[in-house]
């Protein structure tokens, strides 16, 4: 199989997080960065500080979009300036929590480009994110099974039907790892206010949060499943449970905060 050419355009948070783990995947694409502020990037990889300093021997099979939404006009436009013709033999993959593939297709000044738009999670940096995929209609079977591929070497792949379930990816995969983060925060400080030194809470709470992740990953069993099989009627975890089980508590909070975040992606797309 050739090796395929990545553009990675931005390499912060969400960038930076794809290409850890596709360097350290057992196949990595090969990988040019444009960033104007990335100090350092592993071997192999080249960066380019401006589109202006990418040099003709940059043909990508794939533009990797990894800026913020409202930075993304500008800079496909100044790539279109700078790849001319190359742009016609590439696909634009955009990871951004706003905006369409119509819009992007338009800054890149053809209203046939090929567009896939992902909605990626940074423990993709330890080859372990879950991404959602969509592919518009202009994108060939060849693009989209190399998008596909690409995104399997850093996780979980799924492709949704339209465009408008990247929202609720964003809500259960995108945003979720900060919700878990948070668990993790608030679960640390707990152990500590009731006595554990932040060393032993740390451990705790991580060992834990990462046998649960790994449970869920490796077993049949669905997660309801998984939970009862740690409640003993009338034991800890079931006076535990009856606190967040509350209507007003998790079930109602839950989707309050995936509304929240879907309500935001959409004022990203203007
Ligand atoms: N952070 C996440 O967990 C996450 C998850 C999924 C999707 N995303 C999406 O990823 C995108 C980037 O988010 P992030 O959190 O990585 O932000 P970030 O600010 O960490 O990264 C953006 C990077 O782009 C570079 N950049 C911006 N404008 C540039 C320009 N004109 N020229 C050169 N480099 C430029 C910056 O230097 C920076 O390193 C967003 O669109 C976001 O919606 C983020
Ligand atoms: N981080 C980006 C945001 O907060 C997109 C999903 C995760 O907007």
């Amino acid at each position: 199989m050739t090796i395929p050419t990545l553009l990675l355009v931005g390499c912060g948070k969400m960038g930076g997080a794809l290409m850890r783990g596709w360097v350290s995947s057992p196949t990595p694409p090969r990988i040019f960065i444009l960033d104007r502020k990335l100090q350092d990037a592993p071997a192999g990889c080249t960066i380019f500080r401006t589109p202006e300093e990418i040099t003709p021997d940059v043909k990508p099979d794939i533009i990797v979009l990894a800026v913020k939404p409202a930075g993304a006009e500008a800079m496909l436009s100044s790539l279109k300036t700078v790849l001319g013709e190359r742009m016609n033999h590439t696909a634009l993959l955009s990871v951004m929590a706003g905006k369409s593939c119509e819009k992007l297709a338009s800054w890149c000044g053809r209203a046939d480009m090929p567009v896939i738009r992902t909605m990626p999670n940074t423990p993709s940096c330890v080859g372990a994110g879950a991404t959602g995929l969509y592919a518009s209609p202009h994108v060939s079977q060849a693009q989209k099974d190399l998008a596909i591929r690409l995104m399997e070497q850093v996780g979980t792949v799924v492709s949704v039907p339209h465009e408008e379930d990247l929202r609720t990816v964003i809500a259960i995969a995108g945003s979720a790892p900060a919700y878990v983060f948070y668990l993790a925060e608030l679960l640390e400080k707990v152990g500590q206010d009731f006595g554990l030194d932040a060393h032993a809470s740390r451990a705790l709470v991580r060992g834990m949060i990462y046998g649960v992740g790994k449970m869920l990953h490796e077993l049949p069993e669905d997660a309801e499943t998984l939970r009862k099989n740690v409640t003993s009627p009338n034991g800890t975890t079931a006076a535990a449970l009856s606190v967040f089980m509350k209507e007003e508590h998790w079930p109602r909070l839950i989707p309050e905060a995936a509304k929240a975040a879907i309500k935001r992606s959409r004022e990203l797309d203007d």
